[in-house]
């Protein structure tokens, strides 16, 4: 297994990752790049942006998940549970058994919708009785009683009998409790959940983030969080990655990216959302102009720039670098390199 020595050691952290799909007739796509990330153990990572930004390629990268035409072309993503020497997962073969040792067993994912990882022909007692046999070795009837236990923690009302149900006989907020049981049956360090509230009404939406946040302090477990909803990462994260065609624009705590976004993508997202303040001095929202170009026709420079209210020379000709902010917040925009953007505090 590769290891490579860290001097502080955040549970997760990646370095440079380029993740690049190849087609017969095309040239190879770079769907992500030049992305830094680290979480610490316990804490939240929020990842967010518009559809297609590559949240989710980043997040399958993690676990070495990536459909067969893609492949992770630089950097390192570097895992390291508490007490063990880190990995670096991308330098594993996916179906190695120290890729198979971390996934489904040391980092998980939850999905938006729970039929991706539950079978409908099983019920959901059996199949996380099959996760607690093959990965802490116990008997049946063992397995059965921790099963219970967990579908009791998720908040499953009468676990004993729910977990003979098959998963299309539950609610959808009940499937989704049920496949977070799954994911927790191996208590893993790392939980990531792609999108796992988007699909669900706004009450239960609430209750299974709450139920999320509990199961973290219990567990102690860090969280890669998915999303397009700022409201939710406002709700959940420690920190906030905001991406944008495949770039990761601002990074940092929640508090300082939320108060004072730097790059004007992110300062564009939180315009963008309806607060009531707004409402009540009948302030419009103003959408965010154009659309994300394809990752096929990406410019030369930023990103942004055909969408960026500020663009101007440098911005079509170079990528810019990250800019340091104060603490862990950094963002990249030439007009911070050249110091010509103010902090935006959104109402
Ligand atoms: N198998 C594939 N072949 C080619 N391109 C792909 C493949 N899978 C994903 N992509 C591309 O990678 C980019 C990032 O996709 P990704 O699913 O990570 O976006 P996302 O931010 O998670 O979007 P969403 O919020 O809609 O899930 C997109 O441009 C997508 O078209």
């Amino acid at each position: 297994m590769p290891q490579t020595p860290m001097a502080d050691k955040p549970l997760l952290k990646l370095e440079d990752v380029e993740i690049a799909f190849s087609s017969p007739d095309e040239a190879d796509i770079v769907a992500v790049r030049q992305v830094d990330l680290t979480l610490a153990a316990g804490k939240t990572l929020c990842l967010v942006g518009e559809s297609g930004c590559g949240k989710s390629v980043t997040a399958r990268a993690i676990l070495r998940l990536l459909d067969a035409n893609a492949v992770i072309s630089r950097g390192r993503i570097l895992f390291c549970p508490p007490g063990e020497e880190a990995v670096d997962i991308a330098a594993l073969e996916p179906n190695s058994l120290p890729m198979r040792k971390i996934r489904g067993n040391k980092v998980s994912m939850i999905f938006q919708e729970p039929m991706s990882s539950l079978s409908p022909v099983h019920t959901i007692g059996d199949q996380i009785d099959e996760m607690i046999m093959l990965h802490e070795g116990l008997k049946p009837k063992e397995a059965r009683e921790r099963t219970v236990s967990l579908l009791d923690q998720v908040g499953i009302p009468g676990p004993r009998e729910r977990a003979d149900a098959y998963p299309f006989q539950l609610s959808g907020g009940l499937r989704q409790r049920a496949m977070i049981a799954m994911a927790l049956s191996c208590t893993p360090n790392l939980l990531i959940a792609d999108e796992p509230t988007t699909a669900l009404d706004v009450t239960t939406q609430a209750q299974i983030l709450d139920l999320l946040k509990k199961l973290q302090d219990d567990y102690g477990m860090a969280m890669l969080f998915i999303t397009h909803d700022l409201g939710v990462v406002a709700e959940i994260a420690d920190d906030v990655a905001v991406m944008y065609l495949g770039d990761v624009v601002e990074q940092g705590n929640v508090f300082d990216v939320f108060r004072a976004p730097r790059h004007p993508y992110t300062q564009a997202l939180m315009r963008s959302i309806p607060t009531i303040a707004r409402k009540s001095e009948r302030q419009r929202l103003s959408p965010i102009k154009g659309t994300v170009p394809s990752a096929k026709d990406r410019p030369e420079g930023c990103a942004f720039t055909s969408r960026c209210p500020h663009a101007f020379e440098p911005c079509t000709g170079r990528q810019p670098g990250r800019t340091p902010i104060g603490g862990n917040h950094v963002a990249r925009c030439h007009l911070l390199t050249e110091d010509r953007l103010e902090a935006e505090v959104p109402a």
